[in-house]
């Protein structure tokens, strides 16, 4: 349960270029606070979710309206409440923003920047940030929800690699333990199938992840198998390219932040994800009513 501080505390940036009066862009999101009012449209959020497509964010928070029971504004109903771009989506049901963040590191980074920034000119407190995504499984049954403890590199360690003005930076990529735990708990509750472990984080779906049906493939299969048994030596139990940047970000900001992802597959047995979308979709549901239950038990969609 989140304290009363945790709940009180606004997001720091952490960067001493920026004045707390002034005008900023955020480009890729379509915002401007000359022409957005920040405090106004986003001031009351309290949990923003993402994940990489933008009908799966729509669908979330139609879901989340049902769900919870969200009244929207009068004759508004659900928009996407940044028209001015067409690089992400994004909706907001109550004090709930749900926007999708594309696929892998580079494009989710850019995102959580601007986000950051956001919520922090909003004057948002206790928000957390939840990523709600699939995932390729490690010795798991497909439908599993895997909750990040922390994200490892495709080297297995644990931080993010950049490279800033041309100097190597590592941010160490770790999640919010409590909020790991009480998700998972919320699983159990549901009799939802989840488990709580390291998640390996790769730039490329094919090659990085040890898949030999890409365009390109110079390993062995006996190769594959070696990498994939020592990630999960090293207690990777899910593959996906997201996490690294989400636990990175939000820990160097001090952002309580959680990432869930439905296995599509188990690594072990397969590379191709097989599934139909009515399946995937039953399994992405798991996560929505994961997601659901701790907004509940926060009490904050009135
Ligand atoms: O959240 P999603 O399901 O979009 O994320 C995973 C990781 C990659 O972005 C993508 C690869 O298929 O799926
Ligand atoms: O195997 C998978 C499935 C979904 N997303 C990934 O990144 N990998």
């Amino acid at each position: 349960m989140a304290s009363t501080r945790d709940q009180a505390a606004q997001v720091r940036l952490a960067n001493p270029h920026l004045q707390d009066d002034r005008h900023d862009v955020l480009y890729h999101i379509g915002l401007d606070s000359r022409k957005h009012d920040f405090k106004a449209m986003f001031g009351d959020t309290k949990v923003v979710c993402m994940g990489g497509s933008s009908n799966r964010m729509k669908r979330l928070a139609e879901d989340l309206v049902a769900e919870l029971g969200i009244r929207l504004p009068t004759g508004q109903g659900l928009v996407n409440v940044i028209p001015n771009t067409d690089r992400y989506v994004m909706y907001k049901a109550g004090p709930i923003v749900c926007v999708n963040h594309g696929m892998g590191i580079p494009s989710i980074s850019i995102l959580l920047h601007e986000l950051a920034k956001l919520m922090s000119l909003a004057g948002a407190t206790g928000v957390t940030f939840i990523r709600l995504g699939t995932c390729g499984g490690l010795g798991l049954e497909p439908g599993t929800v895997c909750i990040s403890s922390r994200s490892l590199n495709s080297q297995l360690q644990s931080h993010l690699s950049q490279f800033i003005l041309g100097q190597p930076v590592q941010r160490e990529a770790v999640f919010d333990s409590d909020l790991a735990r009480e998700l998972l708990q919320l699983a159990s509750g549901l009799n939802i199938e989840a488990v709580s472990a390291a998640t390996l984080c790769t730039s490329d779906f094919y090659e990085e992840q040890g898949r030999t049906d890409g365009a390109i493939c110079e390993f062995s299969m006996e190769q594959r198998n070696e990498f994939l048994q020592r990630a999960f030596e090293a207690g990777v139990r899910n593959i996906e390219m997201e996490s690294l940047a989400l636990a990175a970000i939000t820990h160097r900001l001090g952002i309580r932040a959680a990432c869930m992802a439905v296995t599509l597959l188990d690594r072990f047995k397969q590379d191709q994800v097989q599934l139909d979308h009515s399946l995937i979709a039953q399994f992405e549901g798991r996560m929505l009513r994961i997601l659901a239950a701790f907004i509940r038990s926060r009490n904050i969609c009135g």
